[in-house]
């Protein structure tokens, strides 16, 4: 990694810096449980497989409440990265505590939404159940109020994502973005610390992207939740980013979104010239064809127009 005066390398949550909820980044909103200490840390944090090193020396605290855009292009260890959080990669080197303990789902307060995938037609299962899975089955046990509360539970999160009208129905049979509510509120009825996000609004329209954006975002305002948004377009987010993770190529920079989307920053991550623009508010990034990986979509080519990488 090459030191750059602008731009976090290993960074703890920044001293300054405005949520869109309107807190400081790093001294969340409101007190939690997880208010004392980060929501993830990861300490000299190193991913290979072989000989191939996806990221090293990554430190990085992430405040309760923060939203971490994770950006970079295909196979820089984006999703790598949340299978580590999710306790399903182990780390080559280093340590990660997420909520305040080692990784895993269910456990820990974990809540996963997992990219945009069309359910099978077929599948009979209700909206409300699919959201159910979400709640870990040795914490509701058996018997009738623990079944009442987690069904009230079910209907909260339901209800939060506006999907009480659909819930009954099988999910097979709802549109992509009904789908992705529900995934949403699976994510959330198990009132997680961390939420891991791995491109939540991937083949989502633009009224649909905006409403899982503005779902997600609302629940960090409203519980302090920590956010991993692992995306290729970071315009649609935008407004809510508090720091950018940016990997290439087993380099990466760590910062808010004006410190990493420079030319200069993208040029040396990715070792060829990249120019970034801001048209509009959104980040135009122009590159050049034979960059690093730049024969897979979704990086710097050229400008098609608002759409950032
Ligand atoms: N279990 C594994 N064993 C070996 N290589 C792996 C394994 N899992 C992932 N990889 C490789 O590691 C690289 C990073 O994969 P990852 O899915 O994390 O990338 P990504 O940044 O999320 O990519 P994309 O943007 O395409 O989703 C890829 O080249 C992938 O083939």
């Amino acid at each position: 990694m090459t030191a750059h005066p602008d731009v976090r390398s290993s960074a703890q949550p920044p001293a300054v810096g405005t949520t869109a909820a309107g807190a400081t980044a790093g001294q969340p909103a409101t007190a939690g449980p997880a208010a004392d200490r980060p929501a993830v840390a990861l300490r000299g944090a190193e991913l290979s497989y072989g000989t191939r090193v996806l990221w090293s020396g990554l430190d990085l605290d992430i405040a309760p409440g923060e939203f971490l855009a994770v950006l970079g292009p295909n196979g820089s260890g984006k999703t790598s990265l949340l299978r580590v959080l999710l306790g399903q990669q182990e780390l080559s080197a280093g340590s990660v505590t997420v909520a305040g303990g080692p990784p895993g789902r269910g456990s820990r307060r974990i809540g996963y939404i997992p990219q945009q995938k069309a359910m099978s037609r077929g599948l009979t299962l209700r909206g409300r159940d699919l959201v159910g899975l979400g709640l870990d089955g040795h914490r509701w046990g058996i018997g009738l109020r623990n079944r009442r509360d987690r069904a009230r539970r079910v209907d909260q999160a339901v209800a939060a994502v506006g999907a009480t009208g659909y819930a009954d129905q099988p999910v097979g049979l709802l549109s992509g973005g009904e789908q992705q509510r529900l995934r949403v509120a699976q994510a959330l009825v198990g009132d997680p610390e961390v939420l891991l996000c791995d491109e939540p609004l991937l083949s989502l329209d633009l009224a649909h992207q905006r409403a899982v954006s503005e779902l997600i975002d609302a629940r960090r305002r409203a519980a302090n939740t920590a956010v991993l948004f692992v995306t290729h377009e970071i315009n649609p987010v935008l407004p809510l980013v508090d720091r950018v993770l940016y990997l290439v190529d087993g380099r990466f920079r760590v910062g808010t979104p004006d410190e990493v989307m420079t030319s200069e920053t993208l040029s040396e991550l990715y070792r060829t010239h990249i120019d970034v623009v801001r048209v509009r508010g959104q980040i135009v990034v122009v590159g050049a064809q034979g960059a690093a990986g730049a024969d897979q979509p979704h990086h710097p080519m050229a400008a098609t127009g608002g759409t950032e990488q």
